[in-house]
């Protein structure tokens, strides 16, 4: 079974969030508090340690004591710059990634995930929700993926595709859906910012 101590937490707070108007949207506040400190919180007793990836505010990032990797390839080229530095940095056989903007994740994601990574023998497991219609929504930025496709996603970047999908398919991936949606809500505006402030007193 894989346990908690065998996977480190990759938090991305890497983006340009220009919905947000720009800001680093990682330490706007939410109910008073920088909105990634809710990630952390959720996070932290699923996984051993905690990396977090930022591109700016890295002073203030290091305040919470985990280690700020920043991309190392240019120009916000999206959530799989975050995986790969992430994977460099990992020292645990598995990594699980959640975005900083989504601060009502689910508090089983690690175990349902590597049950399904373990179950079915996977290389990578990414979440889905079950919406209110019935849709399943990929959730692709909370994953859970072995270390060693490292190589994988660096061979993979480097023709120049950062497409998340794209890489899942080559790879032995597979999904876990959760039932409960509002976990994966996502602030991605001012707007959304207040609606989920209001249903999460
Ligand atoms: N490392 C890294 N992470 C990114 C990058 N772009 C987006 N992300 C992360 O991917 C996740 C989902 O992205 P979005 O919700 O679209 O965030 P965003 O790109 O900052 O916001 P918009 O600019 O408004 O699209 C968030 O956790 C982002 O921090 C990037 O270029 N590098
Ligand atoms: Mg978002």
């Amino acid at each position: 079974m894989i346990t908690a101590n065998q996977i480190t937490g990759l938090i991305l707070a890497g983006g340009r969030a220009q919905r947000m108007g720009g800001i680093d949207k990682g330490l706007i506040p939410f109910h008073g508090k920088p909105l990634i400190e809710s990630t952390i919180t959720r996070l932290k007793p699923q996984v051993s340690t905690i990396l977090i990836n930022a591109n700016r505010s890295i002073t203030k990032y290091s305040h919470y004591g985990y280690p700020v990797l920043m991309d190392e390839t240019p120009d916000f080229s999206g959530p799989l710059a975050g995986f790969s530095v992430g994977l460099k940095h990992c020292k645990s056989p598995y990594l699980l990634t959640s975005p900083c903007d989504s601060p009502l994740l689910p508090t089983d994601l690690a175990e349902k995930m590597a049950g399904e990574l373990e179950g079915k023998n996977l290389e990578l497991v990414f979440a889905s929700s079950k919406e209110d219609d019935g849709k399943i929504w990929s959730q692709p930025v909370f994953c859970l993926m072995r270390r060693d496709l490292k190589d994988s996603l660096d061979t993979f970047l480097s023709k120049g595709d950062l497409k998340i999908d794209r890489w899942f398919k080559e790879l032995r991936s597979g999904t876990v859906v959760f039932e409960n949606a509002q976990a994966f809500a996502n602030v991605n505006t001012p707007e959304e910012l207040a609606a989920l402030e209001e249903v999460s007193q």
